[in-house]
């Protein structure tokens, strides 16, 4: 299947969205991006710079910034990142028609439980729907070091198509028709990475975070398998990959959240006042209710949930952790 995909346009001019941008103009191709902030489409438009969200980084003259949705009318197809608490209410009223839907945000819809691609096949029924997920610190890609992602489409030609249109020198994407999978690999691992921030913040050493990324992943894998995900999409570049970066790494805000709740700080102190988002503290109740309703046991996950809630401290759920009961590795 030929499809045009010509023009390109972004929804959110947050950190990611505004180096998915980026890499659309990286070859000179124009786009068109839309920002909720003022103070971004002026600082785009004005600056080449976006120092709200993705400050000290150059941007391409070819992104033009716009904070009319309808502007977005002429794409061919349109890159959404707008925070998955949100992306129901923005895709609600943006131009998606039958243009091609290309899902970055990593989170599950509180209250519904939905992951991204059901509440934007709900939005815009006719739209074809792909997931893009991976280990991709947006200041990395901002700045063209080498990014592999998975583009996870249902259509084989549409995400053949999109992989064609999106690929750079430094942006490599690995094709998958799992969409589920791609969605609950980046979803999950930003609860994961509160729990590695734990483990840095209250100091509990390497050994806890390897334990963590290994054992989190079981969790992962379990709930994912029970939702119809691939086990080899959760052990790729959008699951464990992810994972791995995302636990690693105080760029994260999902890891420097759950580094400030293992340093004794509440998570309300922590989270007031952000513009930036760590998907994983909405995400992580919500996952946690969907793991339950599952029958999936996530006891990683319910430690999260504990911490954020104020409901327990840190010492109560490592020795909760540890004290379970013995099981086989593999199970
Ligand atoms: N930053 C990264 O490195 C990165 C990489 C891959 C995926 N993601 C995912 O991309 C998504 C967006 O994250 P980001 O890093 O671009 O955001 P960000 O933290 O840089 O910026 C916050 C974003 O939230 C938007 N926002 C705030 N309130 C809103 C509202 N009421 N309605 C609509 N939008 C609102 C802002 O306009 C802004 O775009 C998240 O799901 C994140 O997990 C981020
Ligand atoms: O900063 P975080 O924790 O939202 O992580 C950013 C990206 O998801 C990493 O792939």
């Amino acid at each position: 299947m030929s499809m045009a995909l010509e023009r390109l346009g972004v929804i959110g001019g947050g950190a990611w969205g505004t180096a998915m941008a980026q890499v659309i103009a990286s070859d000179g191709s124009d786009v068109l991006l839309w920002a909720r902030e003022t103070e971004v489409v002026e600082a785009v438009n004005a600056d080449h710079a976006n120092p709200l969200f993705l400050p000290n980084v150059p941007l391409s003259d070819r992104i033009r910034a716009t904070g009319d949705l309808g502007a977005l009318a002429d794409c061919d197809a349109l890159v959404v990142v707008a925070p998955a608490q949100f992306l129901g209410a923005v895709l609600a009223e943006a131009p998606c028609g039958d243009r091609p839907l290309v899902l970055c945000a990593k989170g599950i819809e509180a209250g519904t439980q939905r992951l991204m691609s059901e509440v934007a096949a709900d939005a815009a029924p006719a739209a074809p729907i792909a997931v893009l997920s991976g280990p991709t610190f947006a200041h990395e890609v901002a700045a063209g070091h080498p990014t592999a992602i998975t583009l996870a489409c249902a259509d084989e030609a549409v995400g053949l198509a999109l992989a064609e249109r999106l690929r750079r020198p430094g942006f490599r994407p690995y094709l998958s028709q799992d969409v589920v999978g791609a969605e609950i690999g980046g979803a999950v691992k930003n609860v994961l990475a509160i729990a590695c921030g734990v483990v840095e913040g209250a100091g509990l050493g390497q050994n806890a975070r390897a334990a963590l990324i290994s054992r989190g992943f079981a969790e992962m894998t379990r709930f994912g398998l029970a939702r119809g995900a691939r086990a080899e999409t959760l052990a790729g570049l959008s699951g464990l990959g992810d994972l791995v970066l995302t636990c690693s790494s105080s760029s994260s805000r999902n890891f420097s959240l759950g580094k400030g709740l293992g340093q004794g700080i509440p998570a309300a102190d922590l989270l007031r006042d952000r513009r930036t988002v760590a998907e994983g503290a909405a995400t992580a109740p919500v996952l946690a209710d969907a793991a339950r309703a599952a029958a999936v046991d996530m006891p990683i996950v319910d430690a999260v949930c504990a911490l954020l809630a104020g409901q327990a401290m840190v010492s109560e759920v490592v020795t909760a952790l540890l004290s379970r009961p013995l099981k086989q590795e593999g199970r």
